[in-house]
């Protein structure tokens, strides 16, 4: 799905970024493109901040049945930021690794952040050296990487969580959004395809259709 959008895979050594509100279809959208990956050989880790990751889900998606894939698949499910950090320091023992999804990447910071400023900047800093494990273990693994992100509002709408650090080291950036049954991918920036782009798809019980791509 994301390679239609992005005319090629997703980046190796990059972070790819995809942004929307809840329910848009973001997890639909990292099973496929775990499904991808394994499909080309790959080991994939996966960390679900958020328990969005569903057994039945990828089991439609790929329309196989679950055993052989899972052996394919790491999945670390942090129930705290500090937790998530210890995730990505494991990465770095693990073979073949050709993609490095994470479901929600400030979700589980969001849900810590208070009214100290101390622990905050604490969770600041592990936002950082967690940016940076990533791309240290993404130039180790020669994988790619993909994070969600939540939204938050803006004056010009919505924007993605996590602040300017997030966006700047995040190469692709792609925002989903929904109307009806409709869900459109835009591309907002990128290192070498045209930003602006858009597909627009449906998700199905065995699959993600596309309905069109533009430019607008
Ligand atoms: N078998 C299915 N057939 C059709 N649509 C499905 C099926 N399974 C899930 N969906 C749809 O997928 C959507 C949820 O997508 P997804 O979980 O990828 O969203 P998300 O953006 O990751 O949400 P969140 O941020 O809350 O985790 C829902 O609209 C749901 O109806």
């Amino acid at each position: 799905m994301l390679e239609e959008l992005l005319n090629g895979n997703i980046e190796k050594k990059t972070i790819t970024q995809i942004y929307g509100p809840p329910g848009v279809g973001k997890t639909n959208i990292c099973i496929i493109s775990m499904l991808k990956a394994i499909e080309n050989g790959k080991n994939v880790v996966y960390i679900d901040t958020e328990g969005s990751l569903s057994i039945e889900r990828i089991k439609q998606l790929s329309g196989k049945d679950c055993d052989e894939l899972l052996k394919n698949i790491i999945i670390y499910e942090p129930s705290s930021f500090e937790e998530q950090s210890e995730a990505l320091e494991k990465i770095f023992l693990l073979e073949n690794v050709g993609l490095i999804i994470i479901d929600g990447i400030v979700s589980l910071y969001r849900l810590e952040l208070c009214d100290k400023i101390n622990e905050n900047t604490k969770l600041n800093r592990m936002l950082g050296k967690q940016i940076s494990n990533l791309l240290k273990v993404s130039r180790q693994k020669n994988s790619g990487i993909l994070i969600t992100n939540q939204v938050k509002d803006s004056i010009n709408g919505i924007e993605p969580a996590g602040g300017r650090l997030l966006e700047y080291w995040s190469k692709s950036i792609i925002k989903i959004e929904k109307s009806e049954s409709i869900r459109k991918l835009t591309l907002e920036k990128h290192r070498h395809a045209k930003e602006g782009e858009n597909l627009r798809f449906k998700i199905l019980q065995n699959g993600l259709e596309i309905i069109n791509k533009s430019y607008q």
